[in-house]
């Protein structure tokens, strides 16, 4: 899918949406409902425009009975994933499981992980690895913090995380990797990165991987935005083309505004 040439891009976008620590599994059956009736009435194509979302662990059951029930277009993930696949790691979660419940994608090394607790780029490594063994899409979180955007290190920082991230994989591994560019300043905070910021870190991302992995690997690789996405700033943010997407905290917890953001070509600013 990711090779998919798309009207005017070249991989088919993805709008994903992270719910983070919100909605027990009733409230999100409710939002996964609301959702897909918004999307729905507003005929969305997802061949053109794939919708994911990333409940809590404990909603992704529930998600998963809705979405084989009513036989939904909508993909889920997972917000994490272990580096082990089974044992004594109480708390932890495997990529067994998550494949099981019928997840496409999952997260790795989102800021909130790496900040609250303390994931280095290693051990998203051996998640990416993890994720891999359980036919599992991840979608690997980088970005930096406002000291290093002030002092103009932002690409050499988000670079450096991108490396050692994905250091050793092999072309077809990282081809199948999602990159999702999420400044840590623009997170939750309603501060968000301009067009042209998100461009920039996008461009730089996709020919960081074409010099290590070649050109071929990089054109596969679909490079989100996330931080403070709404339907209002999304079709500028969205403009870019190396940005093919958008990864969404928030404004993912209103079905209505989330659908909208979907909808992004409407918003397209094309100056
Ligand atoms: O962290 C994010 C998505 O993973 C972004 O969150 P917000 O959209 O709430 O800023």
């Amino acid at each position: 899918m990711t090779s998919q040439t798309n009207g005017q891009f070249d991989r088919t976008p993805l709008i994903a949406g992270n719910w983070k620590m919100n909605m027990d599994h009733q409230q999100g059956v409710a939002l996964l409902q609301k959702l897909a009736w918004t999307l729905q009435d507003a005929k969305h194509d997802f061949g053109r425009v794939e919708v994911a979302v990333f409940p809590p662990f404990t909603d992704i059951r529930s998600v998963q009975t809705i979405v084989d029930g009513d036989d939904l277009k909508v993909v889920y993930g997972g917000q994490d994933l272990s580096d082990q696949d089974s044992g004594a790691y109480t708390g932890d979660i495997s990529g067994e499981f998550l494949n099981k419940l019928g997840c496409t994608y999952v997260l790795v090394g989102h800021s909130e992980r790496r900040t609250i607790h303390g994931e280095s780029d290693q051990q998203c490594l051996a998640k990416i690895q993890a994720a891999f063994r359980h036919d599992l899409v991840p979608v690997l979180c980088v970005g930096e913090g406002l000291e290093s955007r002030k002092a103009g290190e932002h690409v050499n920082f988000t670079l450096a995380q991108l490396r050692g991230s994905l250091e050793g994989l092999a072309a077809e591994e990282v081809g199948n990797v999602v990159v999702a560019y999420e400044p840590v300043w623009a997170i939750g905070t309603g501060e968000v990165a301009g067009p042209e910021d998100a461009q920039e870190m996008a461009d730089a991302i996709r020919k960081d991987l074409a010099e290590q992995y070649g050109q071929e690997t990089a054109d596969k690789v679909r490079v989100l935005y996330g931080g403070s996405v709404k339907s209002g700033n999304v079709g500028a943010i969205l403009k870019g083309k190396d940005v093919d997407g958008a990864l969404v905290g928030g404004a993912s917890l209103d079905p209505e505004e989330f659908a909208n953001i979907a909808k992004f070509e409407q918003h397209l600013v094309t100056d």
